[in-house]
């Protein structure tokens, strides 16, 4: 038996799936364990599979790595457990088909911690406990991450000379992860070298069909689609699929006709799937051309709606103020609104509206924010954080945003839910700051998160934060820095509590061209101060801000004069550095900085009648 040439020769069939057949069989434990407690039933399962019809039958070791045997206490038998795996399926196909050593992917398709060098280390033990047993070849799949799969199919490559059968998983029809394209994925992967490119799992038959019409033959290799039995269902927490073998074994046809040389099952499939796969396509040889339909791509409109110019770039060239005016925490807005009037009337070119700021359930400040415009005729900025919304509701939210013209928006991490009134809310986290900046710069290309056309381009514009109390800003600044490379065009900073850290800031930011809003938020009383001082992380306030607060003791009217006139001295400090102003409005006390907007109209036009008299 020679893989290399058979494959050329004639269809072969795959195994069905391992993991969902054990379920059904009411096994719900570490499914590759079994290779060493009950290796009767997995040798029997491939010689059912066997039996079948199936030509490649693949070690029950899908999940059996450092990383996942952990969890069920079992990394120290890492070794035992694939050689079993091998051992067991070799016995199985008696040399009547070729057997693979099967490694899945170590990343799932939601965001895993795991980093590269974690994963290299689970992969190559793994690896190396299959070579011991002498498969025929190695089969690599589940992988949503491409970089992950490109990553071990070159250590694959550089430890053995055996076939190699490399299967990603779409994210979304056609799609990898991040809109990596099938046929790309599958021409990086023949590049490297893999024998075999291939889809498996996630999907049913038809989108595999659909997918693989989008998809050339590839050079030299061959491809491998393993279907799941079709979409899955939920039921009783679990995913359930529906099984029609007939249905499968009809599809298979087509899968060849689209260029797959060898179709096998995943999640939901049995030996009578395997068996209606093996009857459609006989000794039918893979075919040799095939036509390839066109990527389709809908026509992007660019969207000219601008009407005013973005504020990142307004504050490239002239005096730009945000003002943060955040959602009530109650129903009722009769003060909010006042606020944004009265701030309006002031002189703010926008005003921006917190996302459930400190993790707690403010009026959602989209909702505010679009009343702000229809109402009042205010340019609002919207926060966006990571944490209340998933991947599928915060592509719903942008896109809401979009249509009804909110555009300014600012890309957040966001307080985890943990700090605020609901301490055991969900922070969803499915995306980090960096990602989320990434995703909406590729809305502004009219593509999803998968790279699906979103039939027109977005219009955002990005602003991030930048954190500078922190222990050492140069890497703050790093973080910057990453976040202009992911998309950001303007970046708002935490509140500054001093004249040196502004000149401390301007300093370490100097070499960047994208415009800094510094963040100044007038302090309301003495215990406001010191708790400042004394709780907010990475915030100290200078010891005669401090005095002059606590002079101005429990007096509401002298508290608020005293903040201002802290305010206003930074206020002074960053406008001679920054074109940039972001005022905080502390706890809806919109009169504060109200007046400090008043300030800085006056000085800047009193500085430019000055110029202009000189001149
Ligand atoms: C202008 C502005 C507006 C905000 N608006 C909101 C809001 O509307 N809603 C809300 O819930 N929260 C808001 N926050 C709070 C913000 O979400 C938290 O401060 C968050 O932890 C940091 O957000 P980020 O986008 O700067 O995080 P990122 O830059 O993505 O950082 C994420 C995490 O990395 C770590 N990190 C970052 N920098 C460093 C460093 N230099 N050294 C070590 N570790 C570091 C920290 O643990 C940080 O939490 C806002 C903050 C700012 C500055
Ligand atoms: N081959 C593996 C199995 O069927 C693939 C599972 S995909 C989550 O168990
Ligand atoms: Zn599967």
């Amino acid at each position: 038996m020679n893989f290399r040439k058979e494959l050329k020769e004639r269809m072969l069939v795959g195994e069905g799936a391992m993991g969902t057949l054990l379920y059904s069989n009411g096994i719900d434990q570490c499914y590759e364990e079994l290779n060493c407690t009950n290796p009767d039933q997995i040798e029997s399962i491939h010689r059912a599979y066997l039996e079948a019809g199936a030509d490649i039958l693949q070690s029950n070791t899908y999940g059996a790595n450092f990383n996942k045997l952990k969890r069920y206490g079992l990394e120290d038998e890492v070794s035992r457990i694939n050689r079993q795996g091998v051992i067991l399926a070799k016995k199985a196909a008696k040399g009547k088909a070729y057997v693979f050593g099967t490694i899945g992917a170590q990343r799932s398709i939601r965001k895993s911690d795991l980093s590269m060098e974690e994963i290299k280390r689970g992969f190559r033990e793994q690896l190396y406990s299959l070579l011991m047993e002498n498969p025929d070849g190695i089969l690599l799949e589940t992988f949503y991450d491409l970089e992950e799969l490109e990553t071990v199919l070159q250590i694959v490559k550089n430890e053995t000379g055996l076939p190699i059968i490399a299967n990603v998983s779409m994210h979304e029809l056609g799609n990898l992860q991040n809109g990596i394209h099938l046929n790309e994925a599958f021409q990086k992967l023949e590049q490297l070298g893999a024998d075999v490119v291939g889809v498996n799992c996630r999907l049913g038959p038809h989108h595999m069909i659909r997918a693989l019409e989008e998809v050339s033959l590839p050079k030299q290799a061959s491809i491998a689609i393993y279907p799941n039995a079709s979409l899955p269902d939920y039921v009783d927490g679990r995913l359930v699929y529906k099984a029609v073998p007939e249905y499968f074994g009809s599809s298979a046809l087509e899968l060849r006709e689209q260029g797959a040389a060898i179709i096998g099952g995943c999640c939901g499939t049995t030996p009578l799937h395997i068996q209606a796969v093996k009857h459609a396509i006989g000794s039918l040889a893979p075919v040799k051309e095939k036509f390839t339909k066109s990527r389709e791509i809908e026509v992007i409109e660019v969207n000219d709606r601008e009407l005013e110019l973005p504020l990142y770039e307004k504050a490239k060239t002239e005096r730009t103020i945000l003002v943060e005016l955040d959602p009530p925490k109650k129903l009722g807005i009769e003060s909010f609104m006042t606020g944004a009037e009265v701030l309006k009337k002031a002189g703010v070119d926008s005003i921006t509206l917190a996302d459930n700021s400190l993790a707690s359930p403010r009026i959602s400040n989209d909702a505010l924010a679009n009343l702000l415009k229809n109402q009042l005729n205010i340019n609002p900025m919207v926060h966006i954080t990571c944490r209340d919304r998933n991947l599928i509701g915060l592509q719903s939210h942008l896109m809401g945003l979009q249509t009804v013209g909110l555009n300014e928006i600012l890309i957040i991490t966001g307080d985890p839910s943990k700090i605020g009134d609901f301490p055991g809310a969900t922070s969803v986290y499915d995306l980090s700051s960096f990602d989320l900046i990434s995703m909406v710069k590729q809305f502004n290309e009219g593509l999803s998160y998968s790279g699906q056309s979103l039939g027109q381009r977005a219009n955002f514009k990005i602003a991030a934060a930048f954190n500078p109390n922190v222990k050492y800003l140069d890497k703050a600044v790093l973080r910057m820095e990453k976040k202009i490379a992911c998309g950001a065009q303007s970046f708002l900073t935490q509140p500054i509590y001093s004249v040196e850290q502004i000149e401390e800031v301007y300093e370490a930011t100097k070499h960047l061209e994208t415009p800094i809003f510094i963040g100044i938020m007038p302090l309301t009383s003495t215990r406001n101060a010191e708790f400042i001082h004394n709780e907010i992380p990475g915030i100290k306030l200078p010891d005669n801000v401090r005095r002059a607060m606590a002079l101005a003791g429990d007096d509401p009217v002298k508290s608020r004069i005293e903040g201002v006139n802290i305010a206003r001295e930074l206020v002074d400090a960053a406008r001679e550095k920054f074109k940039g102003i972001y005022l905080i409005t502390p706890f809806l006390r919109y009169e504060m900085t109200a007046e400090l907007t008043k300030y800085i109209r006056k000085v800047d036009s009193k500085q430019t009648s000055e110029v202009a008299v000189h001149e």
